[in-house]
């Protein structure tokens, strides 16, 4: 039997720092966690216990600190490019691929009533608020004298409910079947989104269509609303928005738990509670459907 060591990785993770970049209008604040990978070809820290070619997780640690105050950078997608790029250039013969995730902190700029009374974004005073988080992954690899970057970003946790507009019916049955065929309920789910660009130059302005195309086709015309005869049917309709919308997307994996809002027994008070009367429901979060698929464009046929 022989034993080798395939895949390494080293670097540092949890990186926290807080941005201010102060402008004479107004301060902007940019707050990130991130993790930095380093790939290389020697082995030798492993199996030997040689550790010429290992740039500290510590140094690593230092680096993205001292990045961050030396550059501007107008999003988290920029810095995470820029950090990635930074080790393979830095140290070619050892580090080959860099991988950078960033995950942002949101500080809302707080609107508040000036000296004169007049309601005005804040020079300088933030507030956090709602469970979503965005992040973005870059990776810089070398290929040659050159250097590829790929760029992915994400959320997690972002929050929408229905309450109408969505049905599930003629769904397959068998002896552990309890659930009653549902022409109209409510539907409500915690979005987490990744998707690939198809260019290292996207910026949070690309993130922030990506989410309007999400929300744009959860909700469907203001007035009307869009049928969701499933939550399946509602994430393919999710990505496949997105992938209309936006060119600079090539792929996008939606992962939409089933949060369960359930109508409450009120019938022993004589309540009818379900459709078309149901108003008052229980939401849970456990257990919760999963439903995940990733939504890819294909090359056209004609
Ligand atoms: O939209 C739904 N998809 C399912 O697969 C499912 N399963 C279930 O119990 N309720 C629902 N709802």
């Amino acid at each position: 039997m022989s034993i080798e060591i395939s895949h390494t990785e080293h670097g540092k993770g949890r990186v926290r720092l807080l941005k201010v970049t102060r402008l004479p209008d107004k301060h902007v604040v940019t707050q990130l966690e991130a993790e930095v990978l380093l790939e290389g070809p020697d082995r030798a820290s492993f199996v030997t216990g040689d550790n010429a070619a290992v740039l500290p997780t510590d140094t690593v640690k230092n680096t993205v600190h001292a990045l961050a105050k030396k550059h501007e950078f107008a999003d988290i997608e920029a810095f995470a490019v820029l950090v990635a790029k930074h080790f393979v250039t830095l140290h070619p013969r050892v580090i080959h691929k860099t991988k950078v995730k960033l995950v942002e902190t949101q500080w809302d700029r707080l609107v508040t009533a000036d000296s004169s009374g007049q309601l005005r974004p804040h020079h300088h005073a933030f507030v956090q608020g709602g469970t979503e988080t965005r992040y973005t992954c870059a990776t810089a690899t070398l290929r040659g004298g050159s250097i590829d970057l790929t760029l992915a970003s994400g959320f997690t946790g972002l929050k929408v409910l229905k309450t109408t507009q969505s049905s599930f019916v003629g769904f397959l049955k068998d002896a552990y079947t309890t659930l009653p065929e549902v022409p109209d309920r409510l539907v409500s789910s915690s979005i987490s989104a990744h998707w690939d660009y198809v260019t290292s130059h996207a910026t949070a302005a690309d993130a922030a269509a990506v989410r309007s195309a999400l929300l744009d086709a959860f909700a469907g015309p203001s007035d009307v609303g869009v049928a969701s005869p499933a939550v399946q049917f509602t994430l393919y309709k999710l990505g496949e928005a997105v992938l209309q919308r936006l060119p600079r997307v090539a792929k996008i994996e939606l992962y939409m738990p089933n949060i369960h809002n359930l109508p409450i027994n009120l019938s022993h008070f004589g309540l009818p509670n379900v459709h078309p009367h149901g108003e008052v429901f229980l939401p849970t979060d456990e257990p919760h459907g999963m439903i995940r698929a990733t939504v890819v464009r294909t090359a056209s046929r004609l």
